[in-house]
């Protein structure tokens, strides 16, 4: 790879000269107060709220910040490589976009741009079953880049495989299947403002644009729009699924197979049993189990279970480059960012979910230098130290 992440400091420092100064926060954890300054109260309240009384949210910030690095010196920093192999695939950094959906609430161009930005630095783009553009669509935005696709695992068989079909055949290599949504949680934030995106028809191209979603319908979306949301509430996600129907997915896709949302180690161990191929530690970012673990406290043990059968991912509260160095060091081979770039999105566009991914990647590998690290290898749990709780 030419040149180092880090070379972005000095970009920032060098466009000062004429005076240019950063359009956005470089502190990503500043990015929420600076959208909440800016959006409405319904897009920013999805977005940043939380389940409950937001304790899971807080607690993911408290796990990676309880976790202290321990920085080590003299150990020739001067060449490094961020690059990571996962599933399969050598990635740049360690990092992918999470799926986020329903992203038109925070951008016109929505996940087309949050996509086309991850393309040009060549981060994996995660499409969510819920976007507000059509899969095929962003496929088309951004050609042979890498892409994977989120499923939220429909009630519906015919939808499930339909949107299965759909995403290989527009060049979505991984299949995400998001087991911790098959309710939607008690929101109080989007409840006191009766405020849900799907019910103002955002977040269902997918649906609408599927022709086994519209068989189901008694008349076209366009002569019963409100139908049709309600069709697509009843049908997005399946409380009654069990593990043995994951051999329906396994028999579906033919690539690899993730499952996001999983937190206890047996979980882990029957996904591995179950012939998936990684696993997303993540409590959803907070938004789902109010109470829940945190993730980073989840992750060691996830870790130490399925680390040699499966690949480890990570995702909820990361904000800074020190974040990704303690969930690499705790266990994941790489990490999921979500809200930062749904932040920069709304306010900046494609430039603003690229300025969050050079920000963060940048901090991350000045973090590994300063700690005496030339890479994401060899980090673990000797790097870091633990606060009392
Ligand atoms: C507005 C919003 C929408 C989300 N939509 C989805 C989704 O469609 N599918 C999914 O698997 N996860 C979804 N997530 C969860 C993210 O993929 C991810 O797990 C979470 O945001 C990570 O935590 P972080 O925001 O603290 O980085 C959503 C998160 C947010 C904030
Ligand atoms: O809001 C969410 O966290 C989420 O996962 C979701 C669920 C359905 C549609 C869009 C987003």
């Amino acid at each position: 790879m030419a040149g180092h992440w880090a070379d972005f400091q000095y970009e920032i420092y060098l466009n000062g000269t004429t005076g240019a100064v950063p359009r956005l926060p470089t502190d990503l954890t500043r990015l929420e107060e600076v959208t909440e300054q800016r959006l409405g109260p319904g897009p920013f309240g999805y977005v940043a709220g939380s389940a409950g009384d937001g304790s899971t949210a807080r607690a993911n910030r408290a796990a990676l910040d309880r976790r202290r690095i321990v920085p080590r010196m003299l150990r020739d920093v001067h060449e490094r490589d961020l690059s990571v192999e996962v599933l399969g695939r050598r990635l740049p950094a360690p990092l992918a976009l999470a799926p986020v959906g329903v992203l038109s609430i925070m951008h016109p161009e929505a996940e087309g741009a949050a996509a086309r930005a991850a393309a040009a630095r060549g981060v994996p783009y995660i499409l969510s079953s819920a976007s507000s553009t059509p899969m095929e669509q962003v496929a088309e935005a951004t050609g042979d880049a890498e892409r994977w696709f989120q499923l939220y695992w429909p009630k519906d068989p015919e939808v499930a495989r339909s949107f299965l079909g759909r995403a290989r055949a527009s060049g979505y290599s991984v299949l995400v299947v998001t087991l911790d949504t098959p309710l939607l949680s008690w929101r109080p934030r989007d409840l006191d403002q009766a405020y849900l995106p799907f019910l103002h028809g955002v977040g269902t191209a997918n649906y609408f644009t599927d022709p086994a979603f519209r068989a189901g319908l008694a008349k076209p979306v366009d002569e019963d729009p409100n139908a049709a949301v309600m069709h697509f509430v009843g049908m997005f996600a399946d409380p009654a699924k069990t593990w043995p129907d994951l051999a329906f997915l396994r028999e579906h896709w033919d690539g690899p197979i993730v499952l996001k949302g999983i937190l206890h180690p047996d979980d882990a161990r029957r996904a591995a049993d179950a012939g998936m191929d990684g696993v997303v530690v993540s409590n959803h970012g907070g938004r789902q189990v109010a109470g829940a673990i945190a993730a980073a406290d989840a992750l060691p043990q996830v870790a130490r279970a399925v680390g040699d059968r499966l690949t480890v991912l990570f995702d909820s509260g990361i904000r800074t480059g020190a974040d990704v160095f303690k969930a690499l060091a705790l266990g994941a081979r790489a990490v999921l960012l979500g809200r930062p770039y749904a932040y920069g999105l709304g306010l900046d566009g494609q430039a603003g979910v690229d300025h969050v991914i050079r920000c963060l990647l940048a901090e991350f590998d000045l973090t590994l230098a300063l700690s005496g690290h030339s890479g994401p290898a060899g980090l673990g749990a000797s790097d870091l130290a633990e606060e009392p709780a």
